[in-house]
């Protein structure tokens, strides 16, 4: 939305066109107050003395806890007429801003910003400070002293009110956009945390809502809209908010990237290290020592780019699923974060990409992550899935197990009883099956079982429920069965255990099984009704074995 305006002024000076002009850095000088406070006359004292030098930068650049900065313009209005302008010193952090528009050596008129200020005189939020200037025919000068302990960078120009408006809205939709989608993917993640217990997703939600609050407070959008008397807060809203979002972040990493499991000694170590850094971060703000704020902040920021994606290479060469994922989205936010700090060290050119920067990485980062943390999810409800069907089922047999068959009974159990619908249980017993194990082996026995098992499975209907009772006794619950069918079908079971030789391939007499049958009364329980038919499967035992009771020819009296 800058188009260039004519320039034929000197290295030093700016002849204007009416149109908005570039940064114009590269044409203003400079002087870096160090010591004494200048006033306006002090730093013209200084200017006629040639104490203000020239960057050549586009946007100068003063790195971090700088001391306040001098900043010399001139402005040639080779028209008639005055023109109006937006002067635009493009960065919302400014701690004070003092500007003054000198025509013909007499101060026309001055300004003061920044927010080390109370109220949000002249902030637009995520754009910076905007003055309305009329620069009057001939040579004007501004003077601009800004101070920032945090970083300072003057990326100023002159912009027409339409360009304003035009990069204005620009900046709107980008930060809708930005805080939108953060803060979506934020309760997105806490939702997952409650439902899933899982702290990388609260971390991660921690994290993405401390850079939102960092976001708010470096463009300016907190202070303008939140807390414009609260000087104090937006200062060392800064400082908390770039710990909080490193410690955050390392606390996600080291969760997501399941430190714990195989480097549990570098979790403990950067959970240490983050606590002193909160800690002394909070007694530096307590205690006003911004220089000592300043640098821990930044400091921690450039170990936080680092370690981020140190611990990304380190998962992955653990060979860790997660690292895959994790590193290329570290890799993002942290060389957005890099750029940032860069800029802020005064090293990269302050511009609207190379500011904007840590933003593009952390929503790259997020975008990534969801990716992550989605296939993430995936695994975990496998192998959970995996885990329950295990602790369900029989490791020899296949067959559920008692814990399963009574779960998966009391369905059935209270259909039945609620719609008076009849149903039997079989309970079944291998015959001297000991005696079979101490004569050919305990693994013979166990392919017995499993052989019973697959008949036994193969003999079921659909929605008979069978399992292994435990140790050579199986368990058959059957809906929609009277005492009599069931018998009829426990019979049909018994001879063909019987008849199939189970056992062939064992020298030995033929296996049999003894079952007992009960069916479902009115007023008793799943175990009643197992009691039943336990107490006629010893009936059988006692009997002879190789049979079932009731036997078939009194069902009737059952
Ligand atoms: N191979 C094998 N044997 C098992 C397993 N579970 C239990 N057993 C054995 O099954 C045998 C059961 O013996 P008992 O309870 O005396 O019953 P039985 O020999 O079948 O005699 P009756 O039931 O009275 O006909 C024991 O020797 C157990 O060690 C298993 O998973 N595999």
């Amino acid at each position: 939305a800058v188009s260039a305006g004519t320039d034929a002024g000197d290295s030093r000076g700016f002849l204007l066109s009416g149109t908005s002009t570039g940064p114009l850095g590269a044409r203003a000088s400079y002087l870096v107050e160090r010591g004494t406070t200048l006033d306006l006359a002090g730093a013209q004292r200084a200017l006629q003395r040639g104490n203000f030098r020239l960057q050549g930068r586009t946007t100068a650049g003063f790195g971090i806890a700088a001391p306040p900065a001098w900043m010399h313009l001139e402005l040639t209005n080779p028209s008639g007429n005055p023109l109006a302008y937006r002067l635009l010193i493009g960065m919302p952090w400014l701690d004070s801003l003092d500007v003054y528009l000198v025509h013909d050596g007499r101060l026309l008129q001055s300004w003061r910003g920044g927010d080390a200020r109370p109220g949000a005189g002249y902030l637009v939020p995520a754009v910076g400070y905007v003055f309305p200037v009329r620069l009057a025919p001939g040579r004007n000068e501004l003077y601009v002293r800004a101070y920032a302990p945090e970083a300072l960078m003057l990326p100023v120009s002159l912009l027409t009110t339409g360009d304003l408006e035009a990069a204005e809205l620009g900046y709107r939709y980008r930060y809708g956009a930005l805080y939108g989608f953060l803060l979506a993917f934020a309760i997105y993640n806490l939702m997952l945390f409650r439902g899933l217990r899982e702290r990388a997703h609260l971390y991660y939600a921690l994290y993405v809502l401390s850079f939102v609050v960092l976001s708010l407070v470096y463009t300016g959008h907190g202070f303008m809209w939140w807390w414009p008397q609260q000087t104090g807060f937006q200062r060392n809203g800064l400082f908390a908010a770039m710990i909080f979002y490193a410690c955050a972040g390392f606390a996600f990493a080291s969760r997501f990237l399941q430190l714990q499991d195989y480097a549990p000694s570098l979790r403990r170590w950067i959970g240490g290290l983050s606590l002193l850094v909160m800690v002394s971060m909070a007694v530096f703000i307590a205690a006003e020592f911004v220089r000592a704020a300043v640098y821990l902040a930044f400091g921690t920021f450039a170990v936080f780019a680092l370690g981020m994606v140190s611990l990304g290479v380190f998962a992955c060469r653990r060979d860790r699923t997660v690292g895959h994922f994790f590193l290329p989205a570290a890799l993002c936010s942290m060389l957005g974060l890099s750029i940032g700090l860069l800029c802020a060290l005064g090293l990269v050119t302050a511009n609207e990409w190379t500011i904007g920067a840590v933003e593009i990485g952390m929503m790259l980062e997020a975008i990534l992550l969801s990716l992550a943390l989605g296939s993430r999810m995936r695994q975990q409800k496998r192998a959970r899935f995996r885990a329950e069907r295990l602790a369900r089922i029989d490791g020899l047999t296949g067959l559920l197990n008692r814990r399963a068959f009574i779960t998966d009974a009391a369905a059935l159990w209270s259909t039945a009883v609620r719609h008076g619908r009849p149903m039997s249980l079989l309970l079944l017993d291998i015959d001297f099956f000991k005696q079979f194990n101490d004569r050919f082996g305990h693994e013979c026995g166990d392919r017995i079982l499993e052989r019973v098992a697959k008949l036994l499975t193969q003999s079921c209907r659909e929605g008979d429920i069978l399992s292994r009772w435990g140790g050579e006794e199986f368990v058959l619950l059957l809906p929609e069965t009277d005492l009599a069918q069931a018998t009829v079908f426990g019979e049909r079971i018994r001879r063909e255990i019987e008849c199939n030789r189970i056992a062939a391939g064992f020298q030995g007499p033929p296996l049999t099984v003894s079952l007992g049958a009960a069916q479902l009364q009115s007023e008793i329980t799943l175990n009643d009704l197992v009691d039943a038919a336990d107490q006629r499967l010893y009936d059988a035992k006692r009997c002879g074995r190789n049979r079932i009771v009731p036997p078939v020819a009194e069902q009737v009296v059952a």
